[in-house]
Parts: structure tokens; sequence; C-alpha cells
């Protein structure tokens, strides 16, 4: 009797700090880090001929992960007001009781100075900075400054979203080259189309929340404009690493392919908008630039050598 009752109460103790966890694993956005790291892993690899040092790699991929997730605790303690009112945030853990604003704060803070560490010993200066301002691009500059007050936040605030394979790069190299810049100019391009499709489905929220998202001020006919006119510039864009030999047909394949599905969407969403095609484009925008980036990592790896294997057979 003694011992399940013990049991019973470590079982307890053991879900509440699991719970706790699961809280500040939450405040982190977790996944949308995750692609986050992704990217700037594959700037990593990229930014280097052969195996680089896998040591730094997970030291900048950690560094990048902290300070990324040190931004979104931030956006979640700045941003209470408007999750409140929106359903899909409403169930954030400072909304919930799940922790306290306190809590964040120390949490968001660690995560930040824990980033800037690894990144400054372990990686280089350039890099810190760069992630640096983009984590308070992110976490402060859009959060405070543009969410509320503009319908191009989202394209001002992309920049911080897109910094991450430039800091990769950074990471290995130690200086910003056109390569680099171009990677960040992919992730520029893609943001808009990926953040107004959700934008677009959950515009009354937005409204609710009294937030200028483009569809709220310039109304849904204007915003499928945008973002048919935007994937235009994605396109263009994501070919250009191939016209200056950065990628070869492995990833020229891949892009051509991925543009076409993704202008598929989001012409068939210009001149037929439902809220459910809406949403298909939003989560295939996510797909997106998963595929995107591995496709160039995949290149980055086969193609000359597989190019001077049909040589060697030319
Ligand atoms: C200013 C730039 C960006 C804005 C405004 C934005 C906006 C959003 C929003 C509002 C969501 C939430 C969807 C939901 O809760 O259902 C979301 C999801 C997501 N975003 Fe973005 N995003 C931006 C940049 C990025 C970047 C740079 C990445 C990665 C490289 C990214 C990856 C993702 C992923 C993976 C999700 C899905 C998260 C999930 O399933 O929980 N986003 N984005
Ligand atoms: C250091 C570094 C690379 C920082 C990266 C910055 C970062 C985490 C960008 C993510 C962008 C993002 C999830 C925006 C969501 O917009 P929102 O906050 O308006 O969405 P919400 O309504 O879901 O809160």
């Amino acid at each position: 009797m003694t011992n399940s009752k013990h049991d019973t109460v470590s079982n307890g103790a053991n879900e509440s700090l699991s719970g706790a966890i699961q809280q500040y694993y939450d405040l982190t956005k977790p996944r949308v880090v995750m692609l986050i790291v992704f990217t700037a892993f594959v700037g990593m690899l990229l930014a280097v001929d052969g195996m680089p040092d896998w040591v730094t790699v997970a030291l900048a991929s950690l560094g990048i992960g902290l300070a990324a997730s040190s931004g979104a605790a931030m956006n979640q303690i700045i941003d209470m007001r408007a999750d409140a009112i929106m359903a899909r945030t409403q169930n954030r853990p400072l909304l919930t009781g799940g922790l306290q604003v306190w809590q964040a704060v120390i949490f968001a803070g660690l995560l930040c100075v824990l980033g800037m560490l690894v990144l400054v010993v372990w990686v280089n200066v350039l890099t810190a900075v760069l992630t640096f301002i983009s984590m308070v691009g992110y976490g402060v500059i859009y959060t405070v400054f543009l969410k509320p007050a503009t319908p191009q936040n989202i394209v001002i605030g992309g920049a911080a979203g897109a910094a991450p394979p430039l800091l990769g790069w950074v990471a290995m190299t130690n200086a910003i080259t056109p390569e680099g810049c171009l990677l960040f100019l992919v992730i520029f391009a893609w943001t808009p189309p990926h953040f107004w499709a959700l934008a677009l489905y959950r515009r009354e929220e937005y409204a609710a929340a009294g937030v200028p998202m483009l569809p709220v001020t310039h109304g849904e006919e204007f915003t499928r404009l945008q973002i048919l006119l935007y994937t235009y510039i994605l396109v263009a864009v994501t070919l250009l690493p191939f016209t200056i030999h950065m990628f070869g047909a492995i990833y020229l394949i891949a892009a051509l392919y991925l543009n076409a599905r993704f202008m598929f969407y989001v012409y068939k969403l210009y001149r037929n908008y439902s809220d459910e095609l809406s949403r298909k484009t939003f989560f295939y925008s996510i797909n997106y630039l998963m595929y995107l980036f591995g496709a160039m990592l995949i290149d980055h790896y086969l193609w000359d050598r597989i190019r001077l294997f049909l040589m060697s057979y030319g």
C-alpha cells in the first residue's frame, strides 16, 4: 500500500515535470525552429567543399536554434493580447496558465545568452552578431513595431526569418558572400506567399485581433494578386543559383518541379479562392521550402560526381 501511494506521488511529480518541459518546449515554436535550423544546416554544408567540420556544424546549429527559440518566446511574451483573441493561438502556454510571464522571460533570456555564448565561443563573432540581429528583428522589431503597424510587417520582418541559411554560410566561412545572400533571398521571397496564404483563411481572426495583415487592410483579392506576384519573384530567385553555377541539374529539376506545383496552387487560388485551397497552399509552402533546401544539399554532394561519371562515358 505504502509503495503504491509513493508511486502515485512520484508519478504525479514526473507528470508535472514533463508537463512543464512541454510548456517550455511549446514556447519555442518548435516546428518553425526545426525548419529554420534545417535551412541554416544546409547553408553550412553548401558553404564548404567536401565534408565540413561536424563539430562546428553541430555547435552553429545549436546556437542558431537557441537564438531562434528565444525569438519565438519573446514573440509570445509580447503578443499575448492578440494571441488570446485568435483561436489558432489561444492555447499557447502563457495563455492557458501553463507558464507565468516571468518564467517565460527568464527562459527567453537564458536561451538568448546560451545561444550567443555558443556562437561567440565556438563559431565566430560575425555569426553571433547576425544571429542576434535576426533574433531581435523577429522577437522585438517585427512583434512590437511592425506587426501592429503595417501590412508590410511580414515582408520587412521576413528578413529575420530569411537569415538562417546565410547565418549557416557565415558560420563556416566567416564571410558574407553573394551565394549566402542568394540563399537569404530565396526565403525572403518565399515568406509573403507562405504567410499570406495562412492570413487569407485566418483573416477574420486577424481582423478581430486588430492586426493589420494584408487581407484585413487591402482585402482578399489584392492579397491573392500579391501572393501570385511574389511567387513569380520566388520562381525567378530560385533559378538564379543554377544560372550562377552554384548548383547543377539535380537542383534545377527539383526547383522546376516544386515551382510548377507552387504556381499551380497560387494561380488556382488567384482565380478561384477557397479557404480550403488557401490552407493547402500554406501547408504546401512549408514542404516546398524543406524539399528545395533538401534538393540543394543533394545536388551539392551528388551533381559533380554524376557529371564526372557521365563525362567519363561521353
Ligand atoms: C516573417 C516571417 C514569417 C511569418 C510571418 C510566418 C508565419 C507563420 C504562422 C502564423 C504560422 C502558424 C501556423 C499555425 O499556427 O497554424 C507559421 C507556421 C510555420 N512556419 Fe512560418 N512564418 C514566417 C517565416 C517562417 C520561416 C522563415 C520558416 C522556416 C524557415 C517558417 C516555417 C514555418 C513552419 C514549419 C510552420 C508550421 C508550424 C507548425 O506546423 O506548427 N516560417 N508561419
Ligand atoms: C535567430 C533567428 C534566425 C531568428 C528567426 C526568427 C524566427 C523564429 C522567425 C519565425 C517567423 C515566424 C514563426 C513568424 C510567425 O509570425 P507571428 O509571430 O506573427 O505568428 P503567430 O501569430 O503564430 O505568433
